[in-house]
Parts: C-alpha cells; structure tokens; sequence
C-alpha cells in the first residue's frame, strides 16, 4: 500500500525522468512496483585530424553494448575532470597517442532506447604516436567523404553532419 506522500514522489521523480550518471540501479518500491532510472552518460568524444585531411574512427568491440559499430573515440567523463582534459586522458588510454584538444563542434544529447548520452565533441590534432587499438577492434583514418561507409551509432549523425557543415 503506497501512502500519498510516496505516490507523490515517485510521480515526481518519473516526470524528471531521474537523471543519475552511470547509476543503473532499479529502485525496489513497496507491493514488488519498479520504476527504472535511466542512466545519463556524460562523454567527451575527439574527431582527431592527421595532416592528410583525414580523421581517426574506431570499431567498438563485438561482444560489447553497441558492438561492432564504428565511433570517434572517446568515454566518459570523471569527476572534477573538464571534457578536454577526458578527451585527452581517454584517446592516451585508448589509442596511445597524444593530441591536441580544440574547439569544441558540437553537443548533442541523445536517448537511446536504455540510456541517454550526452557527447561533447571537439575538433582535435594528432601530435606523436601510432594509433593502437587498445580498447576497441579496429582503428581507421577516413575523410570524410568515406564516413558513409560506416555504421555508427544514431546520435552520430548529427556529429557527421555538424562535421560535414564545418568544413
Ligand atoms: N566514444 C564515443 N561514444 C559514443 C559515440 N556515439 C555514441 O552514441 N556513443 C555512446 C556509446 C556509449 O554508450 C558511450 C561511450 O561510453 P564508453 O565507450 O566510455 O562506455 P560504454 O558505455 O561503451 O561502456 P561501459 O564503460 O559503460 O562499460 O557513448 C561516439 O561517436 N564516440
Ligand atoms: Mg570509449
């Protein structure tokens, strides 16, 4: 038996679609009811340029969530670290190469079907290292005009066009 004060908040709270960063949890309400949070991934994502023109993809790994699509690299943001200073941590521990972070392109917040997204993208430089595929299944430099040969996940088709407008 739910009392109004509970029946109250748990409309509330399913109104603001309870926004909790990587927390996955399902709340246990009383008489077995569930309400699922949705989780809210903050990531910062690099479109990394070469001096040919061309920029770094990558395949996500089979077996994992959105496996096998291809990507700009990129992950999470920790706490207390600037979307920058991710970009530039996460492309070092998934590529092991140094870049230069630049103007941010564009932020775009999506929901997937279990999940929200929301990617801040910025334009990077590749300065020193071979690109390796530490986290992911394959690497690739593609222009642009190639990037149509590749699936990507939904939201990144506002990535791809932002690119497409800005250069
Ligand atoms: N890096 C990157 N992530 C993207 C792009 N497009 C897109 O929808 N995403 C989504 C997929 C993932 O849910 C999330 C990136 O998070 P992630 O790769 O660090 O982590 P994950 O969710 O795959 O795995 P986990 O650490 O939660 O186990 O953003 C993109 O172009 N690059
Ligand atoms: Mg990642």
């Amino acid at each position: 038996m739910l009392f109004g004060w509970e029946k109250c908040a748990i409309l509330l709270l399913s109104s603001l679609r309870l926004r909790t960063g990587q927390l996955t949890t399902q709340l246990n309400l009383p008489m077995s009811e569930t309400f699922s949070v949705i989780p809210h991934k903050i990531i910062g994502v690099a479109v990394i340029w070469n001096n040919q023109g061309q920029i770094l993809i990558d395949r996500r790994r089979a077996e994992g969530l959105m496996g096998g699509l291809w990507e700009f690299p990129g992950g999470k943001v920790e706490p207390g670290e600037t979307v920058e200073e991710c970009i530039q941590r996460e492309i070092e521990e998934e590529l092991g190469i140094e870049i230069a972070v630049g103007d941010r392109l564009i932020t775009i917040d999506h929901d997937y079907t279990k999940f929200r997204v929301t990617l801040t993208v910025h334009h990077c430089r590749h300065l020193t290292g071979e690109p390796q595929p530490i986290e992911c299944d394959e690497i690739r430099w593609v222009n642009l005009e190639q990037l149509d040969h590749y699936t990507f996940p939904e939201a990144n088709i506002q990535i791809i066009n932002a690119l497409r407008q800005s250069s």
